[in-house]
């Protein structure tokens, strides 16, 4: 029998490398050093199996979950990635009315090329009560981080994401390669514009310095947001984070563009959902392409999961409608999984549910081995 899907594969990555600039398509899609990270992002999903529940009766679905006091239609965001003017002339406007016709709760990063007031104005148009999140990068100039988080207040951000994983900034080797360094010109990354120590205008460049606790503690001063930490990996980090008092914490290894030695995201959870033991929730990202991915982070220990990647390709291809699109398809396989493995809501699924895929090697013994 030939389902809905029938047909050939899709494949979102080659549909957008085929109408982005090669270097763009390179800035995208690459990682870091010899991009190990990147590559098990999607591979370690593939190294995991979910065993179904049966007989689990037939109570209606419902994938809603709770996160920082808002309900979110679906375990999905938008991880925050920058510059979607490279991929759509209406980037990140068109992401943030997606996403929020979808009631996708969207992350705009600070190297977004559409300051964060436009794109929380796109996203209202779209649904009024949408939730925007910005993505932060502390800068060494805590005027300059500050004028940053009130523009992001001002514009109705309902939470700021601290990105930690970058105290420098990944080799990227395709972009090494490619020279590629600068934004074409009519684009910039436009929250970076008109900061203290510039000149009226112009932008800055984004910084990427090794900060500390004390400069969290220092946010956590200057703004009643909540913070959410991205890109933690190690236990006693997520477990210092919370005494720091975060809000969420979002398990990253940056889509593989940071280092490259780094383990897989979804292999990093269940150990910073074991240290985080349910104060606060875990969100992660990195190599979620479908359904069955997502449930596999929820089974883990993650509340929700974010895509990057995903929503690039989408805009690239077919704009807003394009983005729309992809996570509704997403949303909706994921629905498909939980009814497949006996669930009804996100919290159905646990951990005893994931095994390795491949059988473990047993040693033959000669006798009795048929
Ligand atoms: C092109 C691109 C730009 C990104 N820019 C940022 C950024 O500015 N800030 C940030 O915290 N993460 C950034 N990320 C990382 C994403 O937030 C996210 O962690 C990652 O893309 C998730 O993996 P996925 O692409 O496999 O879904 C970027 C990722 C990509 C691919
Ligand atoms: C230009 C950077 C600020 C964004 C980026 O490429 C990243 O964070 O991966």
């Amino acid at each position: 029998m030939t389902g809905p899907h029938a047909g050939p594969p899709h494949r979102p990555a080659e549909s957008a490398r085929d109408r982005l600039s090669p270097e763009h398509y390179d800035y995208f899609a690459g990682g870091a050093g010899e991009e190990t990270a990147l590559r098990d992002n999607e591979d370690a999903f593939g190294r995991l199996a979910l065993l179904p529940r049966v007989l689990r009766g037939g109570a209606e679905r419902d994938t809603r979950v709770s996160v920082l006091g808002r309900e979110w239609p679906a375990p999905l965001f938008v991880s925050p990635t920058a510059f979607h003017r490279l991929a759509h002339p209406d980037g990140e406007a068109a992401t943030a009315r997606a996403a929020a016709a979808t009631g996708t709760p969207l992350v705009t990063g600070m190297a977004a090329t559409t300051a964060v007031a436009d794109v929380v104005t796109a996203a209202r148009e779209a649904d009024p009560d949408a939730v925007v999140w910005f993505q932060l990068y502390l800068q060494p100039e805590h005027e300059v981080t500050a004028e940053l988080v009130h523009r992001a207040e001002r514009a109705g951000c309902s939470a700021l994401v601290v990105t930690v994983d970058s105290p420098v900034f990944g080799r990227r080797t395709r972009d090494l390669r490619n020279g590629f360094r600068d934004l074409p010109p009519g684009l910039a990354a436009e929250n970076m514009r008109d900061l203290p120590g510039a000149a009226p205008g112009a932008t800055r460049d984004i910084a990427m310095w090794p900060a500390g606790w004390d400069d969290l503690g220092r946010l956590r001063e200057l703004t009643g947001l909540p913070l959410v930490l991205k890109g933690v990996l190690h236990p006693e980090d997520a477990r210092v984070a919370v005494e720091h008092g975060v809000d969420a914490l979002v398990v990253s290894n940056h889509g593989g563009r940071q280092l490259d030695a780094a383990p897989a995201s979804v292999e990093a959870l269940p150990a910073v959902a074991g240290a985080v033991a349910g104060r606060v929730p875990v969100l992660m990202d990195g190599g979620v392409r479908r359904g069955g991915d997502i449930a596999l982070a929820l089974a883990l220990g993650a509340r929700a999961v974010g895509v990057g990647r995903p929503v690039l390709w989408a805009l690239a291809t077919g704009g807003e409608a394009g983005v729309r699109q992809a996570l509704t398809a997403l949303r909706e396989d994921f629905d498909h999984v939980l009814a497949l493995c006996g669930g009804h809501r996100p919290q159905d699924l646990t951990a005893d549910q994931v095994v390795p895929r491949g059988l473990p090697h047993r040693p033959r013994t000669g006798e009795g081995a048929c």
